[in-house]
């Protein structure tokens, strides 16, 4: 029993733009731990890693791969962390049939079969912000939208997508701004053009600056709403940082009462999931492994539960791919990089995974996105108030009414003639 062994490559960020790697390799090993003590799941294969460090630079990570490939034993599949990084692997990877899985890519570019044929992610793609976005526009019936963002690939295409589901929706966004590093026109020109419910994509510290920027504008308050990231750290407005000449007390006015959005990374509920766990179980082991009393200052520590249940998915695939090859006579170790039949048994083992893990419930759509729930908050006298939860598959909102207005009510979307009398 567990005999043979099965060798995945595995590449981690543990340093650079991204190092999720921090979070997430801890998170792997546990997982492949708890696979390998469970009798009912590969019962002949012990199921293990061989792993780098790729900085979250992609020419690292693309080395990285070719280290993994060329050394034994062959590795039937590759996990993955930064977008950057997924991107370079995935289209490599091909070549060489093997299955690629992120835990930790958001780019809206990965949704690509054609360029990623063979690439799936436990990671929602930053676009699943945007049916929430949509249903709350709804809810409150604004259809006139403004958008600012850093120009960034992963903020335009997130961009892109929203127009397409405004569309939709019959929303119109009627003014859209971007910025490269220095938002100060960008805020300006929304504010000449009467934008009055704004969606900010930017990393947090051009979120500094905007809303530095926002505050002298006067670009907030009553009249305004606005949306932006849900993934920023904790206090990230309180961050020193000498880019912008605003107190704090100046950002926390310019942001009482904005809104975000973020997906879901761990199941909220304290219910035993599939892989023999309650997400709380999960984090205190983790919190015990990383042996730290701050957990917010490990990168990485939110997307640990999409990595754990990588794994899972992995060995249910395999587990499931082993079946169907015994039918045939064959055997996952018979793989060599180019057995294309193993491939395809992979892909289509791991395109109908279904399980509860500690991420919540992992499936993958046809593109190998990540299926999540997205939550959205508001940022009320200082701290985050969770007004409600989306679950884009049945397409229903909970909505827990805690939302505060500054004017009483929703604001309207554009300058009516009441407000003139
Ligand atoms: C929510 C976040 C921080 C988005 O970026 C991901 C990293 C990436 O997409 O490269 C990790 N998770």
């Amino acid at each position: 029993y567990k005999e043979k062994t099965l060798t995945i490559g595995g590449i981690f960020p543990m340093s650079g733009s991204w190092a999720g790697g921090v979070g997430c390799l801890p998170a792997v090993e546990m997982a492949l731990e708890d696979v390998n003590n469970r009798t009912d799941i590969l019962p002949e294969y012990r199921l293990e890693m061989q792993s780098d460090d790729s900085e979250c630079k992609p020419g690292l990570g693309t080395k990285v791969l070719y280290k993994l490939l060329y050394e034994k034993p062959t590795k039937l599949l590759v996990l993955t962390g930064c977008s950057i990084v997924s991107t370079f692997v995935a289209q490599a990877a091909k070549m060489w049939k093997l299955v690629v899985l992120s835990y930790g890519g958001s780019s809206p570019a990965l949704s690509n079969r054609e360029r990623f044929p063979t690439f799936f992610r436990t990671h929602p793609s930053a676009t699943l912000h945007n049916p929430i976005r949509v249903k709350v526009f709804e809810k409150f019936k604004w259809t006139r939208i403004s958008t600012i963002q850093e120009t960034q690939e992963l903020f335009t295409s997130t961009i892109e997508d929203l127009e397409q589901r405004v569309k939709e929706a019959n929303i119109d966004i009627a003014v859209r701004q971007s910025f490269l590093t220095d938002p100060t026109n960008a805020v300006r020109n929304l504010k000449r053009q009467d934008a009055r419910i704004i969606v900010g994509v930017f990393y947090e510290d051009m979120a500094r600056r905007v809303f530095c920027q926002a505050y002298k504008e006067r670009l907030y308050g009553k009249k305004y709403v606005w949306f932006i990231i849900g993934w920023y750290p904790d206090n990230w407005y309180k961050m020193k940082d000498d880019r912008h000449n605003c107190t704090v007390e100046q950002l926390e006015e310019a942001l009482e009462g904005h809104f975000t959005t973020e997906a879901m990374m761990i199941h909220q509920e304290p219910t035993m999931t599939d892989v023999g766990m309650t997400a709380q179980n999960f984090t205190s082991r983790l919190n015990e492994i990383l042996n730290t009393s701050d957990t917010s200052l490990i990168t990485g520590y939110p997307e640990a539960p999409l990595a754990y249940d990588a794994v899972w998915a992995v060995a249910l695939a395999f587990n499931k791919t082993a079946a169907k090859l015994a039918e045939r006579n064959m055997k996952l170790e018979d793989f060599d990089y180019y057995n294309e039949e193993i491939t395809d048994a992979i892909y289509s083992a791991m395109n109908s995974t279904k399980f509860l893990g500690i991420s919540g419930n992992v499936a993958f759509s046809s593109k190998g996105d990540r299926i999540a729930w997205t939550q959205i908050e508001q940022f009320i006298n200082g701290s985050y108030v969770k007004l409600g939860i989306y679950d884009a598959v049945a397409d229903s909102l909970t909505w827990y009414n805690k939302e505060k207005w500054l004017g009483g009510r929703p604001p309207p979307d554009h300058t009516r003639v009441i407000d003139h009398l």
